[in-house]
């Protein structure tokens, strides 16, 4: 049916070009001005004040109560005597590059800026200096790459050679930060082979279970191109995987690698610490700005807490190593409280007023009167991709698992004959989602229809284009959805498909991280494909439900992107109608989902909904599906996060849900 779409695209390309001087935000004071009028020219008629929240800073934290992020755990071992290191909190400052560092983190902070006159670094270069090994370059040389990429070359003889240093390094997507931390883990292991043969040396933890498993391939990788370096063994501990089956393996290979998401790696910890930990000497987080964050911070101080307890040599003794494409200011402010060293090197593969998103990336904005023309829109963009381009690989971003699935249900009979579409996200039993991965990288073509949980660090091969329908739940992973794409030098293409009321974003976009998407399309709905899409829905149960979870998810990011709640939700909540072709219906919903929704009180509840006293619903309320994140926990409490931690309770909420749940996972 969808054959038939015309998309009415309007072009009003290049039309912020007249921006071409906009610093990052740290430097200049917000200008929405700017961009008011940047849109105004573009012909477009969404240029206007959209009546944001002024304390954007507060955004993410704000309304949700955060006191008790600090867990039982925590808690615990605090009681139990775990040095508790901690610093308090100490007004910003600001540095020569106008980024901001706690006073504490920039009196030890080295700042190594990116420098287009440094000297080319080669393995060849680094096996003469007898900084790399002969095995480890044969490993490397075979892989076959043309040279150290710029964030390989900038940390691997720091990582070495110093023992006294932590380090922070920044670098774009899909540049080689695995390696840039993997090559001087195994110089490390190969200089230090003789001590504590049968340790852990090297913890790495990752924010979602994918990336970590993602990252023991790659030390795979090293292991496979020299057998010789097979003796560094490596072991992940993730969430969703068997723990005795882990710890069986820890037990016969005695690994020297751990890669771990942060709350396996605390089970792990909390029972089996004093067996393998006491001789860490690095711990690396990988995608550091988002285990920083509220939520994971909490774990990763307590992470951080014990393996200094732990440690035979010193409770300083261990470096640490943070790795992002996204670091801001708050990152050297809240690293703070993990890092041991008295000096830490920032090295910076970016410039200062350079955006963080890959340069390699032609990004393009799709803006729709409604919620539900984008999804029209992103329908038609695909169907249209794969009849011009039948090896077409791309990525397709949306906020929620139940949007996830409804999309994807959509997709599979509308383009599923063509290419393959698989679907992916945190509710996905573990063992699937890991096949599932497996099955993308190796696809030549294909799309793949996700959550966030696939935003960040995963490396897909030769994807072409990244689609978000909607916005991603955090402001730092557009940078890394878009990422998926031109990554090891290639080049590569994103469209996000937002309404009008979800401009915000694109102007917090603009100014939070200097991101200008210089190609602008207006949608306009096609009444005959409204009306093909409306006679497909055959549930609209399933469609009320997922826009429910839509709606839950946007009132949990409009204060970090300065959404206006009175004209966001009534404009989701209408999609429902105009989805089934018909605008006057409304959802009906019952008193209880509309607390859960934290809309009870609110007027607008009663033009955006049938409100039904006695009605019951699905109770299996979606997650976001942001990984092991206890921010989440309590900001989302109410609803079913995918939370390996937590399992337990969680699966126990599930069966309650089931009664209701039609969709099933
Ligand atoms: N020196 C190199 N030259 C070319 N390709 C490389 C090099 N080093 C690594 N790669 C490849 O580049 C791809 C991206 O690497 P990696 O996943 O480490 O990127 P990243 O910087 O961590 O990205 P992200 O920010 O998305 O996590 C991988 O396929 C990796 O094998």
């Amino acid at each position: 049916m969808l054959g038939l779409y015309r998309l009415p695209l309007r072009a009003t390309k290049g039309s912020a070009t007249t921006i071409t001087n906009i610093v990052s935000r740290l430097v200049l004071p917000r200008t929405s001005f700017f961009h008011t009028t940047a849109l105004v020219q573009a012909g477009s008629n969404y240029g206007r004040s959209f009546g944001r929240n002024n304390d954007r800073r507060s955004g993410r934290t704000g309304g949700y109560n955060f006191n008790n992020t600090t867990g039982a755990r925590y808690n615990r071992h605090k009681r139990d005597g775990y040095n508790n290191n901690r610093k308090p909190f100490r007004k910003p400052i600001r540095d020569e590059n106008e980024i901001e560092f706690d006073e504490t983190t920039l009196a030890k902070l080295v700042h190594v800026p990116k420098d287009a006159a440094a000297e080319e670094v080669t393995i060849d270069k680094l096996l003469e200096e007898k900084l790399m090994d002969k095995m480890l370059h044969k490993s490397i040389a075979r892989m076959g790459f043309d040279g150290l990429t710029p964030v390989q070359q900038k940390t691997i003889k720091p990582i070495v050679m110093d023992t006294e240093n932590d380090v922070i390094a920044r670098a774009k997507t899909g540049t080689g930060k695995t390696f840039a931390f993997l090559i001087p883990i195994f110089q490390h292991l190969i200089n230090t082979e003789k001590d504590s043969q049968y340790m852990v040396k090297a913890v790495i933890v990752a924010p979602t279970r994918d990336l970590a498993l993602q990252i023991e391939s790659e030390v795979k990788k090293i292991h496979k191109n020299n057998y010789g370096l097979k003796k560094f063994e490596a072991v992940s501990l993730v969430g969703g995987t068997n723990f005795d089956m882990s710890m069986r393996r820890m037990n016969k290979l005695r690994p020297n690698i751990v890669i771990a998401t942060p709350g396996r790696l605390l089970d792990v910890l909390d029972k089996f610490g004093n067996k393998f930990f006491k001789y860490v000497d690095f711990k690396v987080l990988d995608e550091a700005d988002r285990l920083l964050e509220i939520g994971f911070k909490e774990d990763l101080e307590e992470i951080s807490n014990i393996l200094n307890d732990l440690n035979g040599k010193s409770p300083e003794h261990i470096r640490t190593l943070l790795f992002s494409a996204t670091l801001d200011e708050k990152v050297q402010r809240l690293s703070n409280s993990i890092m041991n060293k008295t000096s830490c090197l920032f090295i910076d593969t970016v410039d200062k007023n350079e955006p963080e998103a890959h340069e390699k990336i032609d990004q393009s904005l799709v803006v729709s009167e409604k919620f539900s023309d984008n999804i029209y829109a992103t329908i038609q963009h695909l169907k249209t991709a794969v009849e011009e381009n039948s090896d077409y690989k791309a990525i397709l971003f949306t906020p929620t698992v139940k949007f996830t699935k409804f999309i994807s249900h959509i997709l599979k009979r509308e383009i599923g004959r063509e290419l393959p579409v698989l679907e992916f996200h945190g509710k996905i039993e573990q063992r699937r989602r890991t096949n599932l991965v497996k099955e993308f990288k190796q696809h030549q073509k294909g799309v793949l229809i996700c959550t966030d949980v696939g935003a960040r660090g995963m490396d897909f091969p030769n994807v072409a284009e990244v689609l978000q329908l909607g916005v991603p739940s955090e402001l730092a992973n557009y940078i890394h959805r878009i990422g998926r794409t031109a990554r090891s030098g290639k080049e590569g293409k994103s469209t996000i498909f937002i309404c009008k009321d979800e401009l915000p974003f694109i102007e917090t976009l603009e100014e939070r991280k200097n991101i200008i998407i210089k190609n602008k399309l207006d949608y306009k709905r096609n009444e005959k494909i409204a009306e093909e899409f409306a006679s497909k829905i055959d549930d609209s149960y399933e469609l009320s439900d997922t826009l429910m979870s839509l709606i839950s998810f946007y009132r949990s990011v409009v204060k970090e992107y300065g959404f206006n709640t009175r004209k966001l939700l009534p404009q989701l909540a209408a999609s429902y109608g105009e989805l089934l072709n018909d605008p006057q219906e409304k959802m009906s919903v019952g008193r209880h989902q509309l607390e859960r929704l934290g809309l009870s009180n609110n007027p607008v509840a009663s033009k955006m909904f049938n409100i039904e006293s006695n009605r019951r619903f699905n109770d299996d309320e979606d997650s976001f599906d942001v990984e092991n994140n206890r921010s989440n926990r309590n900001r989302r409490n109410n609803y079913n996060n995918d939370n390996e931690q937590n399992s337990n309770r969680y699966s126990r909420n599930n069966s309650r849900g089931q009664r209701f749940n039609r969709f099933g996972n």
